[in-house]
């Protein structure tokens, strides 16, 4: 309790700030950055284009994600959505156009989780703020309670997957990046995923989604590649 209480007075500090922790002037300057007009947006992406494999994917693609929106990317399959999602989430640079964003959590095809873990402790690794109870609250919004003890190397396909968005969850980030985020969900994992993103909306979150399915987000932007 004294400790917990000295670290949290000397983090305060920018001379006992840990290594590689942003200072609290850069994370007042990111979402600076990801303002504008005084409307403070979640995802901003302006002019943006995008080359890959010698081929011009999207050139010129503006997107602003204020809190509470959501836009799902469709489009056929090697159209550029993955692209942009990744892009959004800082994981590949835009030829042209500036991309700010709050802080992201990004679900696509990797789980991003030890497979040696136990389903709970392989989660609790990517949460920083809540600890196990923001871990306990994702698990719980996917329907995975039950497997907290289990390795994530015996999951199932759609357990995997439940997974991945459950990570998302338990991040407390306030971008919400999905790709295909229903692959591999039954029909009750769908309704999870629903159900989990107008919570998140709600509270003042947003969502941006790759897609080849519908995913309850019928309020939302459409983007439509190509
Ligand atoms: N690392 C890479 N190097 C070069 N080209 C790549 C790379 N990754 C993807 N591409 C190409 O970029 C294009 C867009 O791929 P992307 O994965 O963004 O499409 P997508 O719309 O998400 O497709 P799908 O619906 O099949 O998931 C494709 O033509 C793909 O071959």
């Amino acid at each position: 309790m004294g400790r917990d209480r000295r670290v949290a007075r000397e983090s305060r500090h920018p001379r006992h700030r840990p290594r590689g922790r942003p200072s609290f002037r850069a994370v007042r300057c990111r979402y600076a950055r990801a303002r504008g007009g005084g409307v403070s947006a979640l995802l901003r992406l302006a002019g943006v284009t995008a080359r890959r494999g010698g081929r011009t994917l999207f050139e010129g693609l503006d997107l602003v994600l204020q809190a509470g929106e959501a836009a799902v990317l469709t489009g056929p399959n090697g159209i550029g959505k993955s692209s942009l999602i990744r892009l959004a989430a800082g994981l590949l640079r835009a030829d042209a156009g500036q991309v700010a964003r709050a802080e992201a959590a990004l679900a696509d095809e990797h789980l991003a989780l030890d497979e040696r873990r136990r389903l709970g402790d392989a989660l609790a690794f990517w949460v920083r703020r809540g600890g196990r109870e923001q871990v306990a609250a994702g698990m719980a919004a996917m329907g995975l309670d039950h497997l907290a003890e289990v390795p994530v190397r015996m999951l199932s396909t759609g357990q995997r997957k439940r997974a991945a968005l459950a990570r998302v969850i338990a991040s407390g980030a306030p971008l919400w990046l999905l790709d295909e985020p229903a692959n591999g969900l039954d029909g009750e994992g769908q309704e999870r995923l629903a159900a989990a993103m107008a919570a998140h909306r709600a509270a003042g979150g947003a969502v941006l989604a790759a897609t080849h399915q519908p995913l309850g987000l019928d309020d939302a932007r459409q983007v439509a590649l190509g």
